[in-house]
């Protein structure tokens, strides 16, 4: 668990961060939003002390963690950073392996560790375990970023946009990759991103960030729902709003006795899904495997942010 509380950072007149205090519970993802400049970099990195506050306190599982040498605290914590930030003259297995060396692990344990990664991330570790950066695409690199900040099992993941230079595609895979390996893990994830629809997708909480200020700090469904000032509202894009909604539930939760024609959607399959095959197929429910159908009408009372 991570508590954040009264923290600034001030540079000469300027508060990057001003004050900010928020909690982040076992397991559990933040996410951080907010405009260029707001802050959301510099309050991360003050969790790991990259950047040193000039005033608050931040706990880490009931510890101080100005109490710790930064060096350690930061073995501790795994960060990820756009770009991936990979070492250019170190191979895919010394890249991952570097926390694991620094604490000690031997040989086999490490080599071991590498390719429980690599099988993780989907890059088979015969072809890739011996490759170096500059022979992976810019998704690959990603991945071997965010493998080495997993290598030594934090508990605690720090990743400032890590997925922000990915094409849509790749970057739904690596999201997808994200929540299950983070679920798979318990591995307390806070997350810096400029994409509300990444926020709202792996976020368990969203912190909104203005000026250096906390806005809101909030489950996403109830940043779409009651934003708690202008500013978040227009951050999340109001045109937005019901497909975000409808975004997070699944098929599942929504599927009411019934039958329907043609092919059946799968129950983990998002609202948002079923709305567009809706619209694309000109139907107005769609069979759920393992049975139930999903009404068009029940998905626009969801869009709205009613109950089903
Ligand atoms: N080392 C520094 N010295 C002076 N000012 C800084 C320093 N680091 C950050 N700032 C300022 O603090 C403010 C917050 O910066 P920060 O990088 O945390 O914002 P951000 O929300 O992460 O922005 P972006 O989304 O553009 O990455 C900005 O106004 C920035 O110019």
């Amino acid at each position: 668990m991570i508590e954040i509380e009264n923290l600034t950072k001030r540079y000469g007149p300027l508060a990057a961060v001003e004050d900010v205090s928020l909690t982040v519970e076992r397991g559990r993802i933040a996410a951080l939003v907010g405009t260029s400049g707001s802050g959301k970099t510099t309050l991360l990195r003050m969790i790991n002390r990259l950047v040193e506050p000039t005033s608050g306190r931040v706990r880490i599982d009931g510890t101080d963690t100005a109490a710790l040498p930064p060096h350690l605290l930061r073995r501790r914590i795994g960060y990820a950073i756009q770009g991936h930030g990979l070492f250019p003259h170190r191979s895919v297995a010394q890249n991952i392996a570097t926390v694991p060396r620094l604490l000690g692990w031997d040989r086999p344990r490490i080599a071991a560790r590498v390719d429980e990664l690599l099988d993780l991330f989907q890059l088979p570790p015969g072809e890739f375990r011996d490759r170096m950066p500059h022979e992976l695409s810019g998704g690959q690199q990603q991945r071997v970023g965010v493998a080495r900040a997993l290598a030594a099992k934090p508990d605690l993941l720090l990743m400032d946009e890590p997925f922000g230079a990915l094409d849509p595609v790749i970057r739904a895979q690596a999201q997808a990759d994200l929540r299950r390996i983070q679920r798979e893990l318990g591995t307390t994830l806070v997350i810096v991103t400029h994409d509300m629809a990444e926020a709202i997708t792996l976020g368990d909480r969203i912190a909104v960030m203005e000026r250096g200020r906390l806005l809101q700090y909030a489950p996403p469904r109830e940043i779409l729902t009651a934003p708690a000032t202008p500013f978040v509202a227009r951050l999340i894009g109001t045109d937005e709003r019901p497909f975000h909604l409808l975004s997070l539930t699944c098929v599942a939760d929504l599927a009411q006795p019934g039958e329907a024609e043609g092919p059946p959607l799968a129950p983990g399959a998002s609202l948002r899904d079923a709305l567009a095959l809706c619209l694309w197929s000109g139907r107005a429910a769609l069979p759920v495997e393992g049975g139930g159908v999903v009404t068009l009408d029940a998905l626009r009372r969801a869009a709205e942010g009613l109950p089903p």
